[in-house]
């Protein structure tokens, strides 16, 4: 699986540890930065990643601000992209099986580091879309996509 992790400066702490923990599990993410705890601006992070998420270079992607609120709205401005913001490993499950989410989103300032950790590995290892009503409900996203984006 080919996923692409970033972050502002209020994520980058966190980023950093999830890259280091999930290499010693077996997992490469490609970083797309920040690189620094230096100020910079969510939505160019969340905009850059989820482009390439959607032209299908990855097959997921994991983007972090500080509440991971700001992020995820600019996420979810993507057209193909389904961010679910998660604070805990239920929501991270569900939002593969229910709502097929190909970006997982964390709060830096709000989650701590062992619990995002859990949170991303139920994500990464829950593998299933359930499809049937849920695929009706994730097509109707897609065909307002399809009409609002040109
Ligand atoms: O967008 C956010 C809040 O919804 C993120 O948490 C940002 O990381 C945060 O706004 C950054 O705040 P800062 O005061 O510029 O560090």
């Amino acid at each position: 699986m080919k996923i692409v992790i970033a972050s502002d400066h209020g994520g980058y702490e966190l980023k950093q540890f999830l890259i280091e923990t999930f290499k010693k599990e077996g997992y490469d993410f490609v970083d797309y930065g920040t690189n620094s705890e230096e100020s910079v601006d969510y939505p160019d992070y969340a905009i850059k990643t989820c482009e390439d998420v959607a032209a299908g270079k990855f097959d997921r992607g994991i983007l972090i601000c500080g509440t991971g609120i700001g992020i995820s709205i600019a996420a979810n401005k993507v057209k193909g992209i389904r961010a679910a913001h998660c604070t805990d490993c239920f929501s991270a499950k569900m939002c593969k099986q229910h709502n097929n989410a190909n970006v997982i989103v964390l709060g830096g300032r709000i989650t701590g580091p062992e619990l995002a950790a859990e949170i991303l590995r139920t994500y990464l290892n829950e593998k299933e879309f359930l499809g049937g009503r849920h695929e009706n409900r994730v097509n109707k996203i897609k065909a307002y996509e399809e009409k609002v984006y040109k």
